[in-house]
């Protein structure tokens, strides 16, 4: 035997010694091991690899089994919680818990900073502070002419394709109008994804395949290391699977370089764009304090991260808010009514505060939130000297977290119709509040934005683009499903969701001008 073969053979055998050790500490003396859980899911983290990689599923529906059998805590890595109880959600994102994120999850994106991926809140924060004044509702609310732009050419690329009887792909579609509307804001400069045939601009359609990237990115780092660090060629060929999918990474990447070029290159560029953005704020130096401009690659992370957050989420609750409408017809006359009141003439658009005194419109945005698809556990790192989470003290230095998924369809809060879209609940509430700021004790468990110090701070834009797309469908087109079925609209998610069937599609065909009975 070779010297060579006999190191491998070393190594191998150190390699399985060293698992088959960490398998027992895990097991028998981890911190943790007194919190129930499957076996395998205490013994290692490939339990979740598996699932989510090999099997292709997202833990979350998982979940809910397993803490109807195992109680409000799982253990669902060595070093890992998920709580079931909706309460415990309110513990771990408390404005009061600046807690680290943790770089299991956080990591995924490939990218090592941003508001979104910081681990540290001091760090967030300081960046929260440079970006946070083009998101403040003052600000969202003087360019909503903006849009409603989008808006309008949402309504009349569907219109257009309407005209050729093909029925709409309302997932590209709002992800076109999410995309170039976040675009809008960041660069000053969209990718006209909304004037793109069926909706399938080069950029969608690379955001959507990479998503399926994802849980691979998550479970495998040094996989994900290595897209990001070695040349794009050699990657191909390293990893199986790659040519399908790597490339796509690489256009998103490459796509947003390309807009961030355009501005960089060009500075004076952002002064013929006549309203704010956030690369305005990015490459003033008073807005740091360090007044100190970001490097290219930090500026570079920040517009990638704020594009994927700003543009999948909205998208994905006007998906699922007009899934569930579509199956009530009731609903969307009664909705077309209420809209009808603010916006008679179809020429003439109501503002956005008069959008936001609409309650049943109000309450269906709501309901939509809560029925976002989002399964991935947030996971937070427990500082040093411990917490107490859901009445239980939880060592320091575990990761916890929670799916927000958890507490929108717990029957607990929400009663036992909780799995039905039913806008009304946010109606029948005690006090009655619907308007967006009336809040209802309901809001409480609305938690589609998180809470506490990292909450989104994209929710004045969010609310803005849900407001003005549900009116605009609602009030232009009667929309009804093309046959897409529950199975087509199955969702995974490992930080943003993908369908993997065929999403929904539904005819929208031109509005009469007046009142339905
Ligand atoms: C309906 C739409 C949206 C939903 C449901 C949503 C949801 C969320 C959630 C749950 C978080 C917390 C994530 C975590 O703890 O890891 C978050 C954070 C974030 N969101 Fe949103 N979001 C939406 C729209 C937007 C928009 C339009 C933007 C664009 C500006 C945006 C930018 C961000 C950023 C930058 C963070 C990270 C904040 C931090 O960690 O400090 N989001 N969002």
């Amino acid at each position: 035997m070779t010297a060579i073969a006999l190191f491998c053979l070393f190594l191998l055998a150190a390699t399985s010694l060293y698992g088959l050790g960490r398998v027992v500490y895990n097991v028998l003396f981890h911190p943790l091991r007194k919190f129930p859980g499957p076996w395998m899911a205490g013994a290692t983290s490939s339990w979740k690899a598996y699932k989510e990689v090999i099997k292709q599923e997202s833990a979350v529906h998982e979940l809910f089994a397993l803490h109807k059998k195992y109680g409000y805590i799982v253990r669902v890595a060595p070093n890992e919680l998920h709580f079931g109880s909706p309460g415990a959600f309110h513990d771990i994102y408390h404005s009061s818990k600046r807690w680290d994120k943790d770089t299991g999850l956080y990591r995924t994106p490939g990218v090592s900073s941003g508001s979104f991926t910081f681990l540290k809140y001091a760090q967030a924060k300081e960046r929260r502070e440079v970006i946070l004044p083009i998101f403040s509702k003052k600000a969202i609310n003087s360019l909503e002419h903006l849009v409603w732009r989008n808006a309008n050419r949402l309504a009349s690329s569907i219109a257009q394709t309407n005209a050729t009887k093909r029925s709409i792909d309302l997932l590209y579609a709002f992800r076109s109008y999410t995309l170039d509307t976040i675009m809008c804001f960041t660069f000053g400069n969209c990718v006209n994804a909304l004037d793109a045939p069926a909706f399938s601009d080069p950029l969608i359609l690379a955001m959507d395949a990479s998503l399926r990237m994802l849980p691979l990115m998550k479970n495998f780092p040094m996989i994900r290391d290595l897209i990001f660090t070695v040349p794009p060629a050699l990657v191909m060929r390293l990893i199986p699977n790659a040519q399908k999918l790597a490339p796509r990474l690489y256009q998103v990447r490459d796509l947003v370089q390309q807009q961030l070029q355009i501005v960089l290159n060009c500075p004076s560029k952002l002064d013929t764009v006549p309203h704010q953005t956030l690369f305005h704020r990015m490459l003033d130096p008073e807005s740091y304090r360090s007044k100190e401009v970001l490097n290219l690659a930090e500026l570079h992370d920040e517009g990638f991260t704020l594009i994927f957050a700003g543009a999948n989420t909205v998208a994905d609750t006007l998906l699922m808010g007009h899934w569930h409408a579509m199956q009530n017809q009731t609903l969307l006359t009664q909705l077309r009514n209420e809209i009808l009141t603010v916006w008679p003439d179809i020429d003439k658009q109501p503002s956005l505060t008069d959008l936001e005194t609409l309650p049943l419109l109000t309450a269906t945005i709501k309901e939509s939130l809560r029925f976002i698809p989002s399964g991935v556990s947030l996971t937070r790192v427990v500082p040093p000297g411990g917490a107490v989470i859901a009445g239980q003290q939880i060592p320091g230095g575990t990761v916890v977290g929670m799916a927000i998924l958890h507490v929108h369809q717990s029957a607990e809060v929400w009663g036992t119709d909780a799995l039905m879209f039913r806008p009304e609940r946010w109606l029948e509430s005690s006090d009655q509040a619907s308007a967006r700021n009336g809040k209802s004790e309901l809001d409480h468990w609305l938690v589609a934005f998180s809470r506490g110090p990292r909450m989104c701070f994209g929710m004045n834009l969010a609310w803005a683009e849900m407001y003005i797309a549900f009116a605009t469908m609602v009030r232009n087109f009667d929309m009804t499903i093309d046959g897409t079925t529950a199975e087509d609209m199955q969702w995974r998610e490992c930080i943003a969701a993908y369908y993997p069937n065929r999403h929904l599609h539904a005819w929208c065909r031109p509005a009469g001008p007046g009142k339905v009975k």
